[in-house]
């Protein structure tokens, strides 16, 4: 039982089998956070879109039961001034298997700590899975939009991301710094006095299991290279460890073999001869300008990923339609790149493109797939007809500039 969630009568729930495939009744209750900010518009609107391409796919024999949970300032509304993230939305989210969110606020400097990093670590959402690929006729800065078509697999738990960090003159950072001195003889803290101190915890295990699904995907999926992203120059134990472990764990459990004396190797025939290479971080994102075809899927830490993340996505026409998912072993919560973007809030105005194919990834997930490719052509058709929101309008000639709900309406007509 709930407190302020209320299950839809008619849904049933995804189960997920020994072997972490789902079971998806025709009706499955799907989970959904509106979001601050943005989240207003393009929520509404994803909805909407996914319920005309389900049912256009399957006649009505399938339906989404979509079940509202909360939170950001909409739980603190429905429950109280101080519940953000209720442990009611955080039990759906795991007992339901499949969700979808909007963005979340995270005030700079102080206030809150992300609740988007806190589920992602509540839950043990291990990986951040986005896709970054081009539809024709998409605005972009770059000359050859089309050769960038990259899959990210951003670890989500962990690293300088997870917020194990003391601010500058409190009592804390005065211990922490204390032990680093003394304890550790560490002699290289610049200004003792008035340094906030952040920590960097990147493990094996956290690094190999996110290694791992990159791996697997890229085999699964035919792609021809994983690329393993780290400043594993400077930060040698954390961001060369990732390093490390990767290719160790690509030779142990994929059975790879060094290409020329190293360090990059090659997967067996078996495997499909995917590659597994690394290069600096600062190095990829200049690459990733002047030659994104020789990157495929990128395995790479909290951070590196958040960056990378948004400078794809910017290649292809900008974080209105970059896609995700974050996902356990068993639990997979999408949501778009793209953040709040308060300054458009309540305005029917951005683009829904990112929370939608971030829907779309859920449909696929689910193995509703005739759905999800109706997403794609309502997508494409509405890109070629160029009714599009302001982001791409003002970039696009010939454009009309349409709303953040026309959008959604107009994709649905082109499904
Ligand atoms: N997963 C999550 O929930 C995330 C939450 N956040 C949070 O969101 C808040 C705002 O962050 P901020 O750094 O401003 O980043 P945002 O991603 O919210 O916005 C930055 C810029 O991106 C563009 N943009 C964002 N959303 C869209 C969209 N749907 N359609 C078209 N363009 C879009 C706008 O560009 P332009 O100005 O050019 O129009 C916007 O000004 C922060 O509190 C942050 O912590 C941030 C990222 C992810
Ligand atoms: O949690 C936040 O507010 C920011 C998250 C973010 O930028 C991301 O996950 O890409
Ligand atoms: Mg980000």
């Amino acid at each position: 039982m709930y407190q302020h969630i209320k299950v839809p009568a008619t849904g049933e729930k995804i189960r997920v089998n020994s072997d972490f495939s789902l079971n998806v009744p025709d009706c499955p209750i799907v989970p959904f956070i509106e979001g601050d900010g943005t989240g207003v518009d393009i929520t509404p609107v994803m909805i909407k879109v996914v319920d005309a391409a389900v049912d256009k796919a399957y006649g009505g024999k399938r339906k989404i039961a979509w079940m509202e949970v909360y939170a950001g300032e909409k739980a603190t509304k429905v429950y109280d001034a101080d519940t953000w993230l209720p442990e009611e939305t955080v039990a759906a989210v795991r007992e339901y298997v499949v969700s979808i969110k909007g963005p979340l606020t995270t005030p700079v400097s102080g206030g809150i700590r992300s609740l988007n990093v806190a589920l992602r670590q509540m839950l043990d959402l291990y990986v951040c899975l986005r896709p970054v690929r081009y539809f024709q006729g998409v605005p972009s800065p770059v000359k050859h939009p089309e050769r960038v078509e990259m899959v990210i697999f951003r670890e989500n738990t962990e690293d300088i991301y997870a917020g194990v960090e003391w601010e500058a003159g409190s009592a804390e950072v005065k211990k922490v710094i204390a032990f680093l001195q003394q304890e550790m003889g560490v002699k290289k803290i610049r200004f003792p006095e008035s340094s906030s101190i952040g920590i960097k915890p990147v493990s094996v295990e956290g690094s190999e299991r996110l290694i791992r699904r990159a791996i697997q995907y890229a085999i699964d999926n035919q792609r021809k290279s994983v690329t393993l992203v780290h400043k594993g120059n400077i930060m040698k134990f954390t961001e060369g460890g990732f390093k490390k472990w990767g290719y160790e764990l690509a030779a142990r459990e994929f059975g790879a073999e060094l290409i020329d004396g190293g360090p990059w190797m090659k997967l067996g025939d078996k495997f499909g001869g995917i590659v597994i290479k690394d290069v600096i971080a600062d190095a990829f994102l200049q690459q990733i300008l002047l030659r994104p075809e020789e990157y495929d899927v990128i395995a790479t830490l909290n951070l590196n990923g958040d960056y990378i993340s948004d400078a794809l996505a910017a290649e292809v026409g900008g974080i209105g339609i970059a896609p995700g998912a974050n996902l356990s072993d068993s639990i997979a919560m999408f949501e778009a790149t793209h953040g709040t973007a308060p300054k458009y809030a309540g305005k029917d105005y951005v683009n829904p493109g990112s929370i939608i194919l971030s829907a779309e990834m859920m449909l696929r997930h689910m193995g509703w797939i005739e759905a999800a490719d109706l997403i794609i052509k309502g997508m494409d058709g509405a890109i070629a007809g160029k009714k599009v929101t302001y982001d791409f309008a003002r970039l696009m000639e010939g454009a009309t500039q349409v709303s953040c709900s026309a959008f959604g309406d107009v994709m649905i007509q082109n499904m």
